[in-house]
Parts: structure tokens; C-alpha cells; sequence
């Protein structure tokens, strides 16, 4: 199923109150069994640039390995995680104990919190350095992170394909290309019955960095 406008519902948040409209504007799919919202310049241009270069050459970026099958393989992408002290998550097998918050995540997280109706304590990071770095499918449905979980993901960098797939209908598909500065927001049921991945590709790709805000509960 390809995304097309008609399949959109404008939306448009607290305009009043912050008086924004580039980060005020954001598309709904109507798709079912999810809450997916898509601000596609939730940033300009040039913040991004400056907000990609900034997280490039300043976050401490880290090589995981993952166990596969009884053997411990790479992760495809560099990650990094930050947050409030003591909010630990265990993700890909890997038990993440966060760097304390630096000012541009800060920044970054009240603005999102702005458009989201949710406040954060944690963010993890992906560093895709190429078309062949990727994340296979999986949903954000760590118990940490409680019922119906609302993450939001920011892009820079890069274009990717962000693919979700319907975990029980089997025809329900979407691509969702990423774009430098796009915000997307996955709320309410969307992690149990919905699952998303970047493939891999052989197409050369410049990196993308992405950081989804999540809340840990405990
Ligand atoms: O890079 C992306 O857009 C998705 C990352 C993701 O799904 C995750 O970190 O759980
Ligand atoms: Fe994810």
C-alpha cells in the first residue's frame, strides 16, 4: 500500500499557543490499529543541517553487538543512548545505561514535547552510515516502556525507507520515506499490531541520523 494524500488527515497543534507554524503542522495516516502522525519539516533546512553536523561529531557513538543465534554479530548502525540517571533499557539483548543529557538533545526533546502531548526521559540514537546499515523488524514494545507507548522520531541526514508492516493482516504495508528534518510520531496501539523496519538497500546512502524520545516508566 503506497502512502498517498488522500490517505491523510490534516492536523494542526497548539498553533495558537506557540504561534509556529512549521512546527505546529503534522499529517495523520489513517491506518488501522495505528496513531501515526508525520510533521515532514518539523525542522528547517538549515537547523537541520547544523543539527545533523552537531550530532555527528559530538555523540558518543557507540558499536553494539547483538547475540544471533548463539553468535555475537555487529549491529548494522552506530547507537547511542542519553537520559534522566538510573532510567536503564534493554534493547537488541543489549542492557543501555544512559549518558547524561547534552544541551542540543534538551533542546531538541522540548520541542517535540511541544507538538507530541508527551514528555520523554530517554533518547536513542542510530547512526545508519551507509545504504547497507539498517534496522530489521521489530516493534518499540519493550516492557520499560509501558502499554501503548508514544514514540517520536526525528530524522537527519539521508532519505531512508521507513517500512511498517500490519504484524496480523498481512497486506497491510507502508513506506515512509524519512526525510532530513521529519518528525514521525507513533502513539496509542501502534506497537502491538504494527512492526517497522529500514532495510538494508545495495544503493548508495549518505548517513542519516535518527533519535526517537521514548519514556521509561520505571
Ligand atoms: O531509524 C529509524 O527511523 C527507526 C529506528 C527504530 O526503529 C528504533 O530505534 O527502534
Ligand atoms: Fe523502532
Amino acid at each position: 500500500m503506497e502512502c498517498s494524500d488522500s490517505k491523510y488527515k490534516q492536523f494542526s497543534f497548539l498553533d495558537d499557543l506557540f504561534g509556529d507554524i512549521q512546527k505546529s503542522q503534522g499529517k495523520a495516516f489513517s491506518l488501522p490499529d495505528a496513531d501515526i502522525i508525520l510533521h515532514q519539516s518539523f525542522f528547517r533546512e538549515d537547523e537541520s543541517d547544523q543539527i545533523f553536523d552537531n550530532l555527528y561529531n559530538n555523540i558518543a557513538w557507540v558499536q553494539e553487538d547483538t547475540i544471533l543465534y548463539g553468535k555475537k554479530i555487529a549491529l548494522p548502525r552506530l547507537t547511542a543512548w542519553y537520559g534522566d540517571k538510573g532510567k536503564t533499557y534493554t534493547y537488541s539483548k543489549i542492557k543501555m545505561t544512559p549518558q547524561p543529557w547534552i544541551a542540543i538533545l534538551e533542546n531538541i526533546k522540548s520541542q517535540v514535547e511541544r507538538v507530541c502531548s508527551a514528555k520523554f526521559n530517554s533518547v536513542l540514537l542510530n547512526l545508519y552510515r551507509n545504504g547497507s546499515d539498517s534496522i530489521s523488524w521489530h516493534s518499540d514494545d519493550e516492557k520499560e516502556l509501558g502499554e501503548n507507548p508514544t514514540i517520536a522520531s526525528l530524522s537527519f541526514g539521508d532519505t531512508r525507507s521507513f517500512m511498517l508492516k500490519h504484524k496480523f493482516k498481512k497486506d497491510l504495508k507502508l513506506d515512509i520515506q524519512l526525510t532530513h528534518g521529519s518528525l514521525l510520531i507513533m502513539g496509542g496501539k501502534t506497537q502491538h499490531y504494527w512492526q517497522h523496519q529500514i532495510p538494508k538497500t545495495r544503493t548508495s546512502y549518505k548517513p542519516r541520523i535518527n533519535l526517537t524520545f521514548r519514556k521509561i516508566l520505571k
